[in-house]
């Protein structure tokens, strides 16, 4: 295996295809059913291995402090977990919109907990790095992972699925949502049975949905205005919303008509994290 100093990773976006809320656990945290499918856009993350025992970002991400940046906070808990003398230099592009749904933050964090691993020559397994990673968000495990999956519990209960890869037009609609808020709202739905096996015979619905709407009529201006191309859903507790499309070509013309106040990507779904793709090729 390759002996990197330095490594430059993608941390993929996430969609949710379906979000449901099962129930509410003791600790205010909430008992899911969601599915989780990558896509192959994201920020990027650039590592440089060091022997100061430091961790330094080199970019900052407006009116955000570095120490709760969640790049440098999973690189403490690695480093704090294993006890390594090494530090490291990290730089990144975001491309991901902050509190959109799409997981940037979480997917920062798994990635910086990947590729930290391999730079600094820990050989941590992935349910070791999992289990680190959740401590910093419900959303963590999945991104280490790295599959397409079912989750359960509060995200982190996974279960790997094959989905038919496909192309989605994700638009946001530059509000940001705050998740702790929404799954703090009375009116969030609590209580859909779980579906289990037959998952993939229903329709996909997102319970935080018709919440976000009322609460940010901007969220319910997109998912209408996406109607036209096809059944257009929610991910996470929003604010972005996505339809899917059979070509690329189509996806890009649905952008290109995409109301100025609003930004918008098109990506591919991927079973298979890009960002293990990518690392798997770097380490070979
Ligand atoms: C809702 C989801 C669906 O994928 O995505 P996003 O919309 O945030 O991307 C995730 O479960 C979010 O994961 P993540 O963004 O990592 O959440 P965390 O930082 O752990 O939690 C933020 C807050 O959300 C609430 N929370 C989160 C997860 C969960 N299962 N139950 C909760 O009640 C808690 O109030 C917590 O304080
Ligand atoms: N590296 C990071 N990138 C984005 N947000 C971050 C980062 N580190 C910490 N955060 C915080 O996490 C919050 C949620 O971000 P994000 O994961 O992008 O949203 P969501 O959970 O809705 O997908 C942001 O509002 C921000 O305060």
């Amino acid at each position: 295996m390759a002996d990197l100093t330095t490594l430059s990773l993608i941390a993929p976006a996430k969609l949710n295809l379906f979000l449901h809320i099962n129930g509410r656990l003791t600790n205010g945290y909430h008992e899911l059913e969601t599915l989780f499918v990558f896509l192959d856009y994201g920020d990027r993350l650039h590592f440089k291995r060091t022997s100061d025992n430091a961790i330094t970002l080199k970019t900052q991400i407006d009116g955000l402090p570095d120490q709760e940046n969640l790049i440098f906070k999973a690189a403490n808990a690695l480093k704090l977990a294993t006890n390594t003398s090494f530090g490291a230099e990290i730089s990144f592009e975001k491309h991901l919109p902050s509190g959109g749904g799409v997981g940037g933050g979480s997917s920062d964090a798994a990635t910086t907990l990947l590729a930290l691993n391999a730079l600094w020559q820990l050989d941590l397994s992935l349910q070791e790095l999992a289990d680190i990673g959740v401590q910093l968000g419900a959303d963590v495990p999945v991104f280490i992972n790295g599959h397409a999956a079912i989750a359960h519990g509060i995200g982190e209960q996974l279960e790997a699925v094959e989905l038919a890869e496909t192309w989605y037009l994700v638009v946001h609609p530059n509000v940001h949502i705050s998740t702790g808020l929404i799954f703090n709202d009375p009116d969030l739905p609590r209580n859909t049975p779980k579906l289990s096996s037959h998952w993939q015979s229903v329709q996909h619905t997102n319970d935080c949905e018709e919440l976000v709407k009322k609460r940010y009529p901007e969220v319910e201006k997109t998912l209408n205005w996406l109607l036209k191309y096809g059944p257009s859903r929610m991910t996470g507790t929003g604010a972005c919303c996505f339809v899917s499309f059979e070509t690329q070509q189509a996806a890009q013309a649905a952008l290109t008509s995409l109301p100025d106040s609003w930004q918008g990507f098109v990506a591919r779904s991927t079973n298979i994290s890009p960002a293990h793709s990518e690392l798997r090729t770097k380490l070979n």
